[in-house]
Parts: C-alpha cells; sequence; structure tokens
C-alpha cells in the first residue's frame, strides 16, 4: 500500500501572494503547495521565499501537507530555496522539472546538509519528456522520495500536444508515471485542470484521474477543492462494499476458504487488500471531521 494519507485535493499557491498564504489555512484541501517556481515572476523569487519561510514558521496549517515547490536547483534560486526552508520542515520539498535520479540525490544530499527533520520528504515533478522516459529510475533513487506530482501544462508545451476533454496526448505519459510510482510505492497526484469556469469538465478530468488510478489532483483556485475531496474519496457504496467483502472473506478463511462468493462475485485475497486500502482512506478521511 503506498499510502493511507488523503491526497485528494492539492492546491498550489504564489509564494509572492501573502493573502493566498494566510487563507489556506482555513480552505479544506488535504495538502497545499507553496510556490517558488513558475507562479512567482523573477522579481518576486526573493519575496516569496521569505513570505513562504514567515508562513511555515507560523504555521496553523492544521491536518494540511504543507508541500515546497523550489526553482530548479539548476537555476539561480533553487539551492537557496532548500537551504532556508527545509529545515523550517515543510512536509515535503517538490522538485520541479525532473529528468534523472541525480537531482533527488542532490536534493537529499542538501536535506541532510542543512539538517532538514528526516519527516521532510521529496516529491518530484515530472513534466518533461525526458522525465517520462526515466520515471523508473527516478521513482526507484532514493526512500525520501515519496509522491510524483504530474505538470500536465509544461507536458503539453513539450510534446507539442493539445489540451483536449479526455487528454488522450497526455495519457502515454500519464500511464508510463502511473506504473513507475505504483512499483515503487510512491504517491501520484494528477495535474491541474486550468479552465476555472467549466465545472462540468473539471469533474470529468477529477473522474478520469480516480479512473486511472491517481490518488489526488492538484489545483490551482479555492473553488475547486471540494470537487476533487469529493470525487477522490471513496463513496459510501464503496465503503460498504469493502467493509461486507472483508467480513465475508474472515469468515470464509475461518472456515479454510481462500474464496468465497459475495452477491454472486468471486472475492480473492487481492480484493481484500484493495478493500482495506478503501477502508483506511476512508476512515483517514473520516477522522480529519
Ligand atoms: C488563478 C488565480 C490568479 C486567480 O486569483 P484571484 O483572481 O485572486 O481569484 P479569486 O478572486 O477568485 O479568489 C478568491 C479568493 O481565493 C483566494 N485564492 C485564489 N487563489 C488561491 C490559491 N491558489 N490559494 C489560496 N487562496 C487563493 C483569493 O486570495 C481570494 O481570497 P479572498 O481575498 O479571501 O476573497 C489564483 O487562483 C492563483 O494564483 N492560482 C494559483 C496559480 C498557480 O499557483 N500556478 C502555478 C501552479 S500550476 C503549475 O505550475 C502546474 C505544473 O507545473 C504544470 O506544468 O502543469
Ligand atoms: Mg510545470
Amino acid at each position: 500500500m503506498s499510502t493511507v494519507r488523503p491526497r485528494r485535493s492539492v492546491l498550489y499557491m504564489p509564494g509572492a501572494n501573502a493573502r493566498a498564504l494566510d487563507k489556506a489555512r482555513s480552505l479544506p484541501a488535504d495538502g497545499l503547495i507553496l510556490d517558488l517556481e513558475d507562479a512567482v515572476a523573477v522579481d518576486a523569487k526573493e519575496l516569496a521565499r521569505n513570505q513562504i519561510a514567515e508562513a511555515l514558521k507560523t504555521g496553523g496549517y492544521g491536518f494540511r501537507e504543507v508541500i515546497v515547490r523550489t526553482n530548479g536547483l539548476e537555476t539561480p534560486w533553487g539551492i537557496d530555496d532548500i537551504k532556508a526552508l527545509a529545515p523550517l520542515g515543510p512536509d515535503a520539498i517538490l522538485l520541479p522539472k525532473v529528468e534523472d535520479p541525480a537531482t533527488i540525490l542532490k536534493a537529499e544530499a542538501l536535506l541532510n546538509e542543512v539538517g532538514a527533520p528526516a519527516s521532510t520528504t521529496i516529491w518530484a515533478m515530472m513534466e518533461t519528456p525526458l522525465g517520462i522516459l526515466r520515471a523508473a529510475e527516478i521513482a526507484a533513487s532514493s526512500k525520501r522520495l515519496t509522491c510524483f506530482v504530474m505538470g500536465t501544462s509544461d507536458l503539453t508545451k513539450d510534446l507539442h500536444s493539445r489540451h483536449t476533454p479526455m487528454r488522450l496526448p497526455m495519457l502515454t505519459s500519464l500511464g508510463i508515471t502511473m506504473l513507475a510510482a505504483r512499483a515503487y510505492g510512491l504517491s501520484i497526484l494528477d495535474g491541474v485542470y486550468l479552465d476555472l469556469k467549466d465545472e462540468e469538465g473539471y469533474r470529468a478530468s477529477c473522474l478520469q484521474g480516480v479512473e486511472l488510478g491517481f490518488d489526488g489532483k492538484t489545483l490551482i483556485h479555492p473553488g475547486q477543492v471540494e470537487g476533487a475531496n469529493v470525487v477522490f474519496a471513496p463513496s459510501e457504496g464503496e465503503i460498504a462494499w469493502s467493509r461486507k467483502i472483508i467480513d465475508a472473506f474472515a469468515a470464509a478463511e475461518a472456515e479454510g476458504k481462500g474464496v468465497v462468493l459475495v452477491e454472486g462475485k468471486l472475492i480473492e485475497n487481492l480484493h481484500v487488500e484493495n478493500a482495506k486500502r478503501i477502508c483506511a482512506l476512508a476512515d483517514a478521511i473520516a477522522a480529519r471531521g
């Protein structure tokens, strides 16, 4: 099981936007990405870093995971971003445009060097053709790497493809990265939906994300949080079915059987494993209140 930590809704906000950093303390998002990279203009990089440092020191984000997206390590800011912010103990440092295992290992060495707590993990943006082709090597590179985040805007640009309703041009990249994440026990989050006015399209993209296996979706506006929280949570029906087959299988096992029929459907251990994952996720969401 890769994770039972709910990551249904993970909201980006520009580190230069003090109002957003504050407002995030009251939003029902499972995670917050405090961004230093593409949402922050060059002239505002230092301001954004200082404001994120203040936000981390002040805290108050409660159950929400707090992730800092740094600039790339090869840019003039990336290494200083890590040096300044990793010691303050965010839940994760998110590296943009990761294309090789060496980048993860370099970030890991930096985290150790600056004394970041062991609880600060590394997340990687998967958003370039080379990064996708090396997804498995990257996923295997470090135990400190715990999550992939799809960067579908950068990918669409680099592939010269288009944003389409069912995302056919994106499916190869999503699939390859999904395989790598699951093979190495990482969480994986879907990319952002850019059209804030298109509620129907947004919901369809969340549903597609669930079907593809994503743990949740990255978001750009508070108005998207609730939709993702609903669609990426197990439904009442799924929870009830999961509890039912767990109980039925346990009873069958007690009689020395390895399979059981529930409502005419064959249930084996693999279904029970999945049912336990669903129940653990549902319990973790319920504990959030
Ligand atoms: C898109 C926005 C610029 C819109 O901002 P705004 O015009 O302020 O929206 P609203 O007036 O509707 O805002 C209402 C209130 O909500 C707050 N707000 C808005 N957005 C956020 C947010 N992201 N986080 C927290 N709070 C937010 C406003 O302050 C208003 O609050 P109040 O004053 O109380 O009314 C804006 O939403 C925005 O900047 N979004 C994030 C954009 C971003 O971070 N982009 C980069 C990440 S996406 C990416 O890079 C993907 C990847 O790399 C790839 O390649 O795919
Ligand atoms: Mg990007």
